[in-house]
């Protein structure tokens, strides 16, 4: 016989006056009573035999002082933590109607102020990503500072990304200008040499040394995935002379890339190392300053991935675990999706440079599938690039791009994410607006239809004791909805039986509580989680009579309110009401 069963505990008379329960057929010594304190209370769990039957130790607070050390401390109405932004909006909108669908900001130069920046943290931002294509590290080491102090002064609970360079094809910037005007039938040069102040008018530095030997006269150039076209016209050792043919913007260290008879050339640049040597260093800055998501731009296999997990592993001190995300962004990612995604902590479809590699009308279907990989696997997805693009000019999207938004919303991806329109663009705070207002109302249509999909979820954990995890959330998750419960609630140690959780995309929230702020900063980016800070015993009784009256302390819940609770501790699933 296996070591743990599933058990129905039979409540107390008093627990549930008209609910009835089967009576388990049980060995007497694994019969044990769900605690009988809170009306309505129901549960089920997997106990295992060995499992200590003496009540657990009463909890305790502990506050993680962010540098890895743990102080712990009284119970008090402070001592549960929530992001503000998200306490304000469950308070006024109710449960049902907060947002699942998590947003990223690339922070550029229009927002890396401290008043943009909490700007965006009130209007939703989960995630702050720096993208070190661009900026230095000092500028960069300055805005992580100014998000970490709005969290701690303001009790926000942003998580910060940062996302390597990669060492693919792109130009140099412009001079200092900003961009520049390429006309059509204009000569331009594209060359690998080092230019000092007096660069020739129409001349563009390339990063990449092989350029001149890997490209062929006739090759078709294409800046930032076709925004502009060039034909390579002739050669001149490290000089590529290129004649316009599709006018448009150049803007600074844009992505080149190159195609012949209708297909991308992959020469000696698909050599090139995934994570450059400078990347190393972004990556140990990331590291120092404990990052909460390194993602890792064109990914081509897991052993990447694999490598820099161990490096992380190594390096970063205890408590402060980083995350890594795979950009799905080249034809060799696609190629290796599964194995990619099952070696990282979660995916981005960065559809900014897929579109240059792939055609873009298999850019939808490409979408749809890395999203889907992905909820398979338990692994948080972001979708990236030009979702409201025009954006960056205008102070309204086009239908077509609020199209675009709701596509990926109604696909359930974890996360959406914002670039030119946060970093650079006239309307950053307008355009997290449209990205919240739009993620609430499509998630509202789909939970008021009934639009529950059927996705198959295969197990994916190896151990037993991981399959009984996965059992429990896919059953709790059900049973919210069947039941119209208010909220689930897990509480985790490590984040895991969150996830699981959020991986079923149940219509109620999810409050997860953990102990540690890492955790609770990862969490942020996943579907439908609000992440709470709160020490926890193993005495689920205990933890849920706590976490009831510091909520309701705070009018996050009030009495009658229907929970579910999980957690990965005890494995168990309890219903009741809000004492
Ligand atoms: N740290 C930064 N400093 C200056 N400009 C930035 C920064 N981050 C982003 N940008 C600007 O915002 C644009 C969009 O950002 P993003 O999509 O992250 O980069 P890219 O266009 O290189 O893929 C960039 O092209 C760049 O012009
Ligand atoms: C998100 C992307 O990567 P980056 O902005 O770094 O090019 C992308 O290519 O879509
Ligand atoms: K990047
Ligand atoms: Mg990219």
């Amino acid at each position: 016989m296996s070591s743990q069963s599933l058990h129905f505990f039979t409540p107390s008379s008093t627990a549930c006056p008209n609910i009835t329960f089967p009576k388990p057929s049980l060995p007497a010594p694994n019969r044990r009573l769900a605690f009988a304190s809170s009306p309505r209370t129901f549960s089920i769990r997997a106990v295992s035999e060995s499992s200590d039957p003496n009540p657990a130790p009463p909890p305790v607070v502990v506050a993680d002082n962010g540098a890895g050390s743990r102080v712990v401390a009284a119970a008090d109405s402070s001592s549960i933590e929530v992001d503000k932004v998200t306490e304000a909006e469950l308070k006024e909108n109710g449960f049902r109607s907060s947002r699942r669908t998590k947003l990223v900001c690339t922070i550029g130069p229009a927002t890396c102020g401290s008043e943009q920046l909490e700007a965006l943290a009130v209007g939703g931002m989960n995630v702050a990503r720096i993208n070190m294509c661009h900026g230095t590290r000092e500028w960069h080491k300055r805005v992580i500072e100014r998000v970490r102090r709005l969290n701690e002064v303001k009790g926000y609970a942003v998580a910060i990304m940062m996302d390597t360079e990669g060492s693919e094809i792109h130009m140099g910037d412009l001079g200092g200008a900003p961009s520049a005007k390429a006309e059509d039938g204009e000569v331009w040069t594209f060359s690998v040499r080092a230019y000092d102040a007096n660069r020739p008018e129409r001349t563009i530095t390339v990063n990449y040394d092989g350029f001149a030997e890997d490209v062929k006269v006739g090759d078709e150039l294409l800046v930032d995935g076709g925004m502009v076209r060039f034909e390579v016209i002739e050669k001149i050792g490290p000089d590529v002379k290129c004649m316009c043919t599709d006018p448009g913007l150049l803007l600074p260290r844009a992505n080149l890339t190159f195609w012949r008879d209708g297909s991308l050339v992959r020469e000696r640049n698909a050599m090139l190392p995934t994570i450059s040597s400078k990347d190393w260093l972004d990556i140990d800055f990331g590291i120092a300053e404990s990052v909460d998501f390194i993602a890792v731009s064109f990914v081509k296999s897991a052993e990447v991935i694999n490598h820099l997990k161990s490096y992380i592993a190594a390096r970063s001190r205890d408590n402060s675990d980083i995350s890594v995300i795979a950009k799905i962004e080249s034809i060799d990612s696609l190629k290796n999706l599964e194995e990619i995604i099952q070696a990282s902590d979660g995916a981005m479809v960065a559809r900014g440079d897929l579109g240059a590699q792939i055609p873009l009308e298999q850019v939808p279907a490409a979408q749809q599938r890395i999203v889907q990989v992905c909820r398979q696997l338990n692994k948080p997805v972001i979708v990236a690039s030009q979702l409201l693009e025009s954006m960056i000019e205008y102070p309204t999207p086009t239908r077509a791009e609020v199209a675009d938004v709701s596509e990926a919303v109604r696909q359930r991806s974890d996360a959406l994410m914002l670039s030119g329109e946060s970093a650079m663009g006239q309307f950053p705070d307008k355009a997290l607006t449209v990205l919240r207002s739009v993620s609430v109302r499509i998630e509202k249509w789909w939970r008021d239809g009934k639009h529950h999909e059927a996705m198959e979820l295969p197990a994916v954990g190896s151990s037993f004791s991981d399959r009984i995890s996965e059992e429990i959330c896919t059953s709790a998750a059900k049973m919210a909805n069947n039941l119209e419960v208010d909220a689930l609630f897990v509480y985790t140690k490590t984040g895991h039986m969150a996830s699981l959780l959020s991986r079923c995309r149940p219509d109620c929230p999810i409050f997860a509580f953990t102990t540690s702020t890492s955790v609770r900063r990862r969490l942020n980016l996943q579907w439908g989680l609000i992440p709470f800070r709160l020490g926890f015993s193993d005495d689920m009784e205990s933890n849920l009579n706590r976490t009831f009256s510091l909520l309701k302390a705070r009018g996050m819940i009030k009495s009658g309110d229907l929970v579910i609770a999980v957690s990965d501790m005890l494995q168990s699933i309890q219903v009741m009401n809000v004492p």
